[in-house]
């Protein structure tokens, strides 16, 4: 099996885009990170919001189906993990954060690396930087926690590593559910489940303190490549949606409750009946905000295709490998899913 790291190998960064701005040092936003005003939905439309699951609900996988379908995302509540470890996990991601810039960099993702602290992957996309720094665990966090606190490591990567064995079971018990949801056979859901196991990424976001938050811009619209994202987000406000005849839609932290995205592999299984979610952030609140995302992706060599057909329907993606469609969607960020259509 090739891990997903191996996917990024050959899709090398210029230091340009991976090297956060040293944050603590501008008192005025730097022309290289001022955006155009974002838009929003109207006042009326923004009272609307994702649906919420209750994970102990009896009919959770036909509500969940539903809301992937209208909307590509939904919050999910009764998930059964602590309050505790989100608040341990923010703790130790503010602990790296808030180093120096000097010391965060030692941990820098390498240019053809998939871990470690740095910009996000979207960079090279836009004309202008986004008010970001990452980073990017996938299983053990040692080597990079070590390079941080060569003697006080260990809680930083127990921390992260219980979070992650937390995320993956409920990353299991929710593609189950949505995947029957696509009347998609018991065979088929452990094939895709079982090989996501390996295949995860922890992404720590922080959007830090902004001298002009109105012309910043957090994290730029993009869809994710997993099957399924699971998101933790701190107090702070930020994150939208993008609803179809709607617009940007606010997805407001709610204590506990966890977002949970369709990314793009599971637009291509689901042929397109749950379609991947547009989101970004915006800088509105003068805090610092912090979230953790926990992708449940499949492994590079993993030949991905639409898996719910009946016998009337054609499939709209031509088959591909995640390692392909990984680098697909490195040279055409917006295009990567109409490329491979069919
Ligand atoms: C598994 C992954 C998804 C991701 C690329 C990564 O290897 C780890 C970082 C992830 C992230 C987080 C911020 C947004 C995003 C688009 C990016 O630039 O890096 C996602 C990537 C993705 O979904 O493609
Ligand atoms: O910070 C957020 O709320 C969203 C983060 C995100 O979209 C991502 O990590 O892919
Ligand atoms: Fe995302």
């Amino acid at each position: 099996m090739s891990t997903l790291s191996e996917a990024y190998r050959d899709l090398p960064h210029h230091p340009h885009h991976i090297i956060p701005l040293d944050f603590d040092s501008v008192r005025t936003l730097p022309d290289s990170h001022v955006w155009q005003p974002t838009s929003h939905a109207s006042e009326s439309e923004d009272r609307l919001s994702i649906p919420t699951v209750d994970l102990k609900d009896p009919d959770a996988g036909k509500l969940i189906g539903h809301a992937c379908e209208a909307w590509g995302a939904f919050q999910v509540t009764n998930h059964d993990i602590p309050l505790d470890l989100f608040h341990e996990v923010e703790s130790e991601a503010r602990r790296l954060f808030s180093l120096p810039t000097g010391q965060k960099l030692k941990a820098l993702r390498s240019p053809g690396g998939a871990t470690g602290y740095g910009l996000a992957r979207i960079s090279p996309f836009f004309n202008k930087y986004m008010w970001h720094e990452g980073f990017t665990i996938m299983g053990s966090s040692i080597d990079h926690a070590r390079d941080l606190w060569p003697n006080d490591y260990r809680r930083f990567c127990d921390v992260m590593e219980d979070y992650q064995k937390k995320m993956k079971e409920l990353a299991v018990t929710l593609m189950h559910l949505v995947l029957k949801s696509l009347d998609i056979s018991e065979e088929e859901i452990s094939r895709v489940v079982s090989a996501g196991g390996d295949s995860t990424a922890l992404q720590l976001n922080s959007y830090p303190l902004c001298p002009d938050p109105n012309r910043a811009m957090g994290l730029a619209p993009h869809t994710d490549t997993s099957l399924l994202t699971i998101l933790h987000q701190s107090t702070v406000n930020g994150l939208q949606i993008f609803k179809e005849g709607v617009g940007w839609v606010l997805v407001s932290p709610t204590n506990g409750s966890l977002v949970v995205n369709v990314g793009d592999l599971l637009h291509i299984l689901s042929n397109a009946q749950f379609r991947s979610v547009l989101h970004r952030v915006v800088m509105k609140e003068n805090q610092q905000r912090l979230s953790l995302a926990y992708f449940y992706c499949l492994p590079s060599d993993f030949h991905i295709s639409p898996l719910a057909l009946n016998s009337t329907q054609m499939p709209l993606y031509r088959s591909v490998s995640v390692r392909d469609y990984i680098g697909i969607k490195a040279k055409n960020l917006e295009k990567a899913l109409s490329l491979i259509r069919i």
